[in-house]
């Protein structure tokens, strides 16, 4: 398998897009069968492709991903992928992607997370929604066109309250940081709960995992105003180890370790050992407090 790429910076897309005689959006389209290669389905064989560009100029791929042995809620929709390559990789606003499927209403309702949710354009490759009459020249659909009366954010927070892709900071602390001889997971996991977004539950957590060659991984737990499309932090690391770990399987996953508060309403950790034991069933997994 060739080593997948999930990010493609501003100079390659534009020099690619040159090349072809496009514009970067027309290219966004063009992304999304090579993005679905790398889905990872074994359940439905139904892959799904997303690609999603950020207002840096760089292109963020997305990919569904299913766990056999596990409920159907544990999996990674290729939208809820891309938003979480977004934020892995600090990127602060997504304004179009490419899809292949037509968004599910899990996936519309997790894109409200996004400042400004309803302006996201979006072109469905798979289906004619060039035949569309709410789509412009380019085939793109406003998101707000596809989910009316929204369910968002703004009807829980405040208004100013840092959402998915904003800058923000737990302010979270480990008292015996440098205590035990998993430092550098521990440091990762908490730093990645430190960026963890969960302000309905305020129960932030990260993981952090490291694969047989000694390379790192994180994610974070993050929210949906809905409760259920919230994705969970095992799920946001793996998203870093499908889209930087080479394109290897998950027994290469031999260490990971959650940071979560002691005593959160909302806690990760019977679910995120579930998860990891039927990927990686020889993983070790070590859960911190933090405060
Ligand atoms: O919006 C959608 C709809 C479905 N899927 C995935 C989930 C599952 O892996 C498969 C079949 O539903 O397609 C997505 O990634 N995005
Ligand atoms: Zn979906």
């Amino acid at each position: 398998m060739d080593k997948p790429t999930f990010v493609i910076s501003s100079e390659e897309a534009e020099s690619a897009a040159n090349q072809l005689g496009v514009s970067v959006l027309q290219l966004l389209p063009s992304l999304v069968d090579p993005a679905k290669s790398y889905a990872r389905p074994p359940i439905s064989k139904f892959h799904v492709g997303a690609v999603g560009l950020g207002s840096s100029g760089r292109i963020f791929l997305g990919v569904n991903v299913e766990f056999p042995n596990l409920p159907l809620h544990h999996s990674i929709h290729a939208e809820q992928f891309l938003v979480t390559n977004l934020t892995l990789n600090d990127e602060r606003h997504l304004r179009h992607f490419a899809v292949s499927a037509a968004p599910c209403g899990h996936c519309r309702q997790f894109l409200q997370e996004i400042r400004d949710a309803p302006e996201i354009k979006l072109v469905i490759t798979d289906t004619n929604a060039t035949a569309d009459p709410d789509a412009d020249s380019d085939g793109f659909l406003r998101l707000g066109s596809i989910l009316p009366h929204r369910f968002g954010p703004e009807d829980l927070l405040d208004k100013d309250f840092p959402l998915i892709l904003d800058h923000h900071d737990n302010n979270l602390a480990i008292s015996d940081l440098c205590n035990g001889n998993t430092v550098e997971l521990k440091r990762t996991a908490l730093a990645a709960a430190n960026r963890s977004y969960a302000p309905y539950s305020l129960c932030p957590s990260g993981v952090a995992l490291v694969d047989c060659e000694g390379k790192v991984y994180r994610g974070w737990y993050m929210e949906s105003a809905a409760y259920n499309p919230s994705l969970g932090p095992v799920q946001a690391a793996l998203v870093d180890y499908i889209a930087n770990g080479g394109g290897g399987g998950y027994e290469k996953i031999v260490g990971a370790v959650l940071v979560e508060k002691e005593d959160a309403v909302v806690r990760q950790e019977h679910t995120a050992r579930l998860l990891l034991q039927m990927i990686s069933p020889k993983c070790d997994f070590l859960v911190y407090h933090c405060h």
